[in-house]
């Protein structure tokens, strides 16, 4: 199969591919990605050398912070029912531990995955149904389901492995479009297995601390929001720390899902020292017995060093409160990012210790495929996915429901 697998890259650059290093036939042969442009109009916050200001300087503001109209709770919440009508949330007071998911509540999170993922699912099984046609499976066919998985953003290691797996088991044979999903479907299932791994809460931690990272936009605040609720339907005490102390707007987002989901929220007036507003979210946490503390932290281009440092103190500071903290650092992609998201992951890993994935908009393009090169790349643990804005659209990852509903095939 060796005149196959060099069919993609020859047709594409005329040239043959690098073989993957040896020690590591997984991993794909990525040359280090450009960076993003620099961001010149993002503000750069002072990182001031004196220590955090001491806990009771803590200001929790529970009325409107200080800003423009158009940045007031108010004014967002309008917004909100207009554009995304609210949906219907629980009682946000210390609710009963939810038992297992039900069949038919699972099934439901399935068709919810699958219409999130249709884009993606409908670029990859409509090129395939238009290339398995009732013909005996030849080499043609082969190169150009390659074409198609590499242009899905699946990465040229599951696009070989699918068109290896077809091209032992069928060569030379007539295939449907439904088995070559189904092959699709087991391979990035096997490829996303390992990664598939739930975000534990050790309940021995005081609070367990998240911290959340990310580009700009790429979906934190509204992460945060979905994860709180997650956290109060278990019955868990939960703060949120309004560290994007950029944006008076982030402020106010977060506050309003902190009344959404019966969470205290930790806030200070827009243009604070983030890492000192971290301070004085963990020592309240602590002192209030919360289980679960998620920071915020502003949108930063992964490029720009002096706010990529003012990361590490808000985690130096972290730490001088409990040094086992953060314990979970959750770095949020935004699938529509495509290529620029592996460059992410690998910056934010190495300045920020990420420790879990979320990818979010995953219903908003059509190579969600991005998820399994990222996978196969980085192995970072992909702890939730986003298929939509509302506060419903998390659920633990699962490799299999994640497989099938891009690959078009049935709910298990
Ligand atoms: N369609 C879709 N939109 C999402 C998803 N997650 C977040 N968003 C939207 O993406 C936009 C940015 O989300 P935020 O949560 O504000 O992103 P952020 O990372 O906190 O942004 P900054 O504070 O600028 O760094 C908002 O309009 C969200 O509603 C998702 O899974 N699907």
């Amino acid at each position: 199969m060796t005149e196959k697998k060099s069919g993609f890259w020859r047709r594409l650059f005329g040239v043959e591919e690098a073989s993957p290093a040896p020690s590591d036939p997984t991993r794909e042969a990525h040359e280090p990605l450009p960076m993003a442009p620099a961001d010149a109009d993002a503000p750069t916050e002072p990182v001031p050398d004196a220590p955090p200001a001491p806990a009771d300087h803590v200001q929790i503001q529970d009325g409107p912070l200080a800003g423009p109209p158009e940045a007031s709770i108010d004014f967002i919440e309008d917004l909100e029912a207009e554009t995304h009508p609210a949906p219907t949330l629980p009682p946000v007071v210390a609710p009963a531990p939810q038992p297992a998911a039900e069949p038919d509540k699972k099934l439901g999170w399935f068709q919810r995955l699958a219409t999130g993922l249709k884009r993606s699912s409908d670029q990859l099984t409509g090129g395939i149904a238009a290339i398995f046609t009732k013909r005996k499976l030849d080499q043609g066919m082969l190169d150009e389901l390659e074409d198609i998985l590499i242009q899905a953003d699946l990465g040229l290691d599951t696009a070989s492995r699918v068109t290896d797996a077809l091209a032992e088991s069928r060569f030379d044979r007539e295939i449907s479009p439904d088995e070559v999903r189904a092959v699709l479907a087991a391979e990035v299932a096997r490829a996303l297995e390992p990664v598939a791994l739930p975000l534990v809460i050790d309940a021995g931690k005081k609070p367990f601390v998240i911290l959340m990272v990310g580009v700009n936009g790429s979906g934190k605040t509204t992460t945060i929001g979905k994860l709180s609720q997650l956290f109060a339907r278990e019955g868990r005490k939960v703060v949120l720390a309004a560290g994007d102390t950029f944006r008076a707007a982030a402020i106010e987002q977060l506050q309003v899902w902190g009344r959404r989901t019966g969470a205290e929220v930790i806030a200070r007036a827009p243009g604070s020292d983030a890492s000192g507003l971290a301070y004085d979210a963990m020592e309240k946490a602590r002192a209030d017995g919360a289980d679960v503390l998620v920071i915020d932290t502003a949108g930063r281009l992964q490029n720009r060093d002096e706010l990529m440092a003012e990361l590490e103190k808000i985690i130096r500071v972290i730490k001088k409160i409990d040094p086992e903290a953060p314990h979970a650092t959750l770095l949020t992609l935004d699938a529509t990012t495509g290529q620029n998201a592996l460059n992410q992951v690998e910056i934010f890993g190495r300045r920020a210790g990420v420790t879990g994935l979320v990818m979010t908009k995953l219903d908003g393009t059509a190579r969600g495929g991005i998820l399994v090169a990222i996978a196969q790349k980085h192995r970072l643990p992909v702890h939730f996915i986003g298929v939509g804005e509302g506060v419903d659209n998390i659920e633990p990852f699962s490799a299999e429901d994640f497989a099938r509903a891009i690959a078009g095939t049935a709910a298990r």
